[in-house]
């Protein structure tokens, strides 16, 4: 169902969410420090969703002990080449991966500058050993508040040229967008490209919210524009893509079942929407279940699982020319 010809696409991708199991137990033997497991297998259900979880926080505590290793810049730039390695060995062509360098630095009060600079040197030695294209999105993880947004942003506006959009991210219903405002409005002054995680677990005013005031070209998620026709047709209207990411949709309860997914009707009423993972380790997938097991549970035909392809490539926060010179460099 992935179509070969095609520049296979993820552009909702956690780095910072998919930190691999071994390395948890690699860099928690190297700091000394104490994990609920000293074997993958015991590990597992600890960084791992084994069920699904009640609601969105529950399953973004299942990150937490990926970052908590993180005992110094060395283990970020560990972290970031093994996610490059990651994305190329399933098959991407082109990856934006995203993470929050407050949450990666706060553990071991890393500077977080620093843990930008890290994560930026480590994608690059990987791209360079593995050929996969990947652009960095910058998170502010809005579950640690405004003050701790800035500083995440700060640490971001300091390697502008090689950050291409931030997000917002985290606990959705209590730290809604507009305690955000200003952030935003610096990040597209320096001009950031913009995506927001919205209408994941906040309704469809979430996303209208992201759009006016944050400026989102794009909208993680956004699940719940399903109850809100004007705002589906605005998307569609608007060309603001969402980035759906199905398995993780179910494994935070946002959706009841993957045949009770939006996606199909997101594209049958011609939104820009897309196939991702989030957080793949995290979640136990990688993008090939995306496209082959969970799009089908969803309902999607051939043709739909094609077209989230395709409109991969059109949202991602590439120039034309990438985007052309993408596509020839997959379909030769
Ligand atoms: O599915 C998700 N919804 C909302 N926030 C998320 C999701 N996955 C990860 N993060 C958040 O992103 C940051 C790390 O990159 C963290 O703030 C984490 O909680
Ligand atoms: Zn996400």
């Amino acid at each position: 169902m992935i179509d070969p010809k095609l520049p296979l696409t993820d552009i909702h991708r956690h780095l910072d969410g998919n930190i691999r199991a071994q390395t948890i137990l690699d860099l928690g033997r190297q700091f000394n420090l104490a994990l609920p497991a000293t074997t993958l297998e015991t590990l597992r259900p600890h960084v791992q969703v084994t069920r699904n979880e009640p609601d969105l926080v529950s399953f973004l505590q299942k990150l937490d002990w990926g970052v908590k290793v993180l005992g110094d810049l060395d283990a970020c730039r560990r972290v970031a080449l093994e996610n490059v390695e990651d994305a190329a060995r399933a098959g991407i062509h082109y990856a934006e991966l995203r993470f929050s360098p407050g949450y990666m630095a706060m553990t071991h009060q890393l500077p977080i500058a620093g843990v930008v600079e890290a994560v930026i040197d480590g994608v690059r030695a990987g791209v360079q050993q593995h050929g996969v294209q990947v652009n960095l999105i910058g998170i502010m993880s809005r579950t640690f508040g405004e003050e701790a947004c800035l500083r995440e942003l700060e640490g971001l506006l300091a390697h502008r040229d090689a950050i291409t959009a931030v997000d917002l991210a985290g606990d959705e219903l209590g730290f809604p967008g507009s305690e955000f405002l200003s952030h935003f409005n610096r990040a597209r002054d320096a001009g950031f490209r913009v995506t927001v995680h919205a209408g994941e677990a906040a309704g469809p005013e979430s996303i209208w919210q992201a759009i006016r005031e944050l400026g989102a070209e794009r909208i993680g998620h956004g699940v719940k524009a399903i109850e809100d026709r004007a705002l589906m047709d605005f998307l569609a209207e608007q060309r603001i893509g969402i980035e759906s990411c199905l398995t993780s949709n179910v494994q935070t309860s946002t959706v009841s079942a993957l045949a009770k997914h939006p996606l199909k009707t997101f594209l049958q009423h011609g939104i820009l929407a897309t196939l991702n993972t989030d957080d793949p380790a995290v979640q136990g997938i990688e993008l090939a279940h995306e496209y082959t097991v969970a799009a089908v549970e969803a309902g999607l035909s051939a043709a739909e699982v094609r077209q989230a392809q395709e409109n991969g490539l059109t949202i991602a926060f590439l120039s034309d020319a990438e985007k052309s010179a993408l596509r020839q460099r997959v379909a030769a």
